[in-house]
């Protein structure tokens, strides 16, 4: 799609100048003390959230020179060729139409290689309603005429992450009766640790992964099944085992009876299919009306970012903001602050989706992309993060830019505590921004009654920069309406990012290696095979645990 490379475009190095001249100078402390409109210039609201950009080191001209990239850079035809369908990932040969799942049974049909994909869409969402209202109303039961208490969604990446992310923020939508579990993890202690915790006359196991071959997932499920059947017999595996995947043989071959299978589609990315039958355990826990919502809060962000101008599009201006960090003042990683219990998984989902999806080195046309990509993600929920982390954030020699995610209306009723974690949240952003000069520490070392000689000794330690970058993404509450919304802008942001950087965002080669290798070594821990086929390293690894294995 590009014929210029991202470092030979005009809006690049008008951004290097910009940078080089301009930027590094400024402290956002000056900034704010001089432009008393910057919040309302320097934020922007969408689909029920409010991004506040202004505590970065940025100035307007800053903004209209990353909107030139963006445009050079064509964001705006690239995301229409992804809202309509065209084969955008053109590793796989694949349309990328996440946006499709989330879209109303009244919106303009759309066909892809000759498939209905809006009807087929609202089919499994029929299909989705109806079961979960017979698991929810008790009307399904277990093999010996029980309730259903447990449910265990067995999958891994984008079959895990999103269903335990969004369960857990949504905990207060949750049904009384239904439990959520998740087993992901090949090493058993992670099943071990779940069936331990429910009774299989109760329990449904969700199979969900897109490609059904997946060796944790499938390991996991065959245990499971094994598990099911010394109490059960094979008649009643179809009343406690469901399959949501792509790969109907691979889920017949399985022994899940093909009503019981929840289809989606190889256009649906793993790490964007939260929003198809993989959400089915969240469908399950919240009911159908709230799975629903969660779809309609995604949407509105998609119209948000299809219909706005790029000036005043929401994940346009996050994902600029992102790569004017990124490229041009060089941070590596991005933390990610929840202050919000509930959304405590949160970080690990964005690690897979900006990660997998931007953790590339390699343009559309086959080159070096010649910058830095994705950064590395991490973070923990606030106020957790303060009290292990934020010191190297707050005086480390790194710069690390943070995004803030607040709820202003809790989902609990006890009193007092909301307003000590919103003042937390507001504070850190704040004390990032300005941070504490030299005059301020001398004062306050003054007031305490100190000497010079001691003054002058803590002083360098207790003095802060600041001008470290933050943005602050404010939900009026946490609901499936905005927890959508909030998901649907990472995505978009990160979309966008990919497409500056001129990379596919939606294949994961890098993956593959370890999973052949793995396969490899796993044929060589029984005994009889010969293991000096490795490295030093390897080889004695694996002798190891050999021998352990042989104790
Ligand atoms: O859903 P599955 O086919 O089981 O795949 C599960 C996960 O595994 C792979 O390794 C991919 O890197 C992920 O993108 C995917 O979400």
């Amino acid at each position: 799609m590009h014929t210029t490379a991202l470092t030979d475009t005009a809006a690049f190095k008008a951004l290097q100048q910009h940078h080089a001249g301009q930027a590094v100078h400024w402290h956002m402390r000056e900034l704010f003390a001089q432009q008393p409109d910057r919040f309302e210039r320097m934020s922007v609201r969408a689909a029920g959230l409010l991004l506040d950009y202004s505590k970065n080191r940025i100035e307007s001209e800053t903004l209209s020179l990353l909107l030139n990239l963006a445009r050079e850079r064509q964001v705006e035809a690239l995301r229409d060729a992804m809202f309509s369908g065209e084969k955008i990932n053109f590793t796989e040969h694949r349309a990328v139409l996440h946006t499709a799942l989330r879209s109303p049974a009244g919106d303009t049909p759309l066909q892809v290689d000759g498939q209905q994909v809006s009807a087929d869409v609202h089919a499994v969402l029929g299909h989705i309603r109806d079961f979960t209202e017979r698991v929810r109303s008790g009307q399904w039961r277990g093999h010996t005429g029980r309730e259903i208490t447990d449910i265990v969604n067995i999958g891994i990446g984008g079959s895990y992450l999103g269903p335990q992310m969004v369960c857990t923020a949504l905990r207060q939508f949750s049904h009384a009766r239904l439990k959520a579990h998740f087993v992901s993890n090949v090493d058993g202690h992670d099943l071990d640790e779940v069936l331990s915790r429910v009774d299989p006359e109760t329990t449904l196991f969700i199979v969900a992964s897109k490609t059904f071959t997946t060796q944790e997932t499938m390991l996991n499920a065959q245990s499971a099944r094994r598990w099911f059947l010394r109490h059960g017999n094979e008649s009643d595996l179809a009343r406690h085992f469901v399959a949501v995947s792509t790969n109907a043989r691979e889920v017949s071959a399985f022994g899940i009876d093909p009503d019981n299978m929840f289809p989606f589609w190889d256009w649906v990315g793993g790490r964007y299919s939260v929003w198809s039958a993989i959400g089915l355990s969240i469908a399950l826990m919240i009911g159908f009306e709230h799975f629903s919502q969660f779809l309609a809060g995604a949407h509105a962000m998609d119209r948000h970012f299809r219909e706005t101008p790029l000036e005043a599009n929401m994940p346009v201006i996050q994902a600029l903001i992102g790569i004017w960090n990124r490229n041009f003042f060089n941070s590596e990683s991005l933390s990610i602050a929840p202050y919000h219990h509930g959304l405590r998984y949160f970080q690990a989902y964005l690690q897979q989706l900006e990660m997998e999806s931007n953790g590339k080195r390699i343009t559309r046309d086959g080159t070096a992309v010649g910058v830095a990509t994705c950064p590395f993600i991490w973070g923990d929920v606030g106020t957790n993060g303060q009290h292990a982390f934020f010191q190297l954030l707050h005086q480390g020699t790194d710069i690390t830019p943070i995004d803030f995610i607040a709820v202003l209306k809790p989902s609990h009723g006890i009193d007092g505590h909301h307003q000590v974690l919103l003042a937390n949240c507001f504070a850190q952003s704040e004390a990032f921004m300005r941070g504490k000069d030299a005059d301020e520490v001398r004062a306050d070392l003054r007031k305490q009654g100190l000497d010079d000689a001691e003054l002058n000794a803590l002083l360098p330690h207790k003095t802060f920069d600041g001008n470290r970058p933050s943005n602050t993404i404010l939900l009026p509450e946490l609901t499936p309406a905005t927890l959508g919304s909030l998901i649907a802008l990472y995505e978009h942001k990160t979309f966008v990012q990919g497409a500056i950087w001129g990379i596919n965002s939606f294949d994961q080669w890098g993956v593959e290696l370890g999973k052949v290798l793995a396969k490899t070594i796993h044929g060589e821990l029984h005994a009889e095979a010969n293991p000096a086929l490795h490295d030093a390293s390897t080889n004695a690894l694996i002798t190891l645990a050999k021998q352990a294995q042989q104790q």
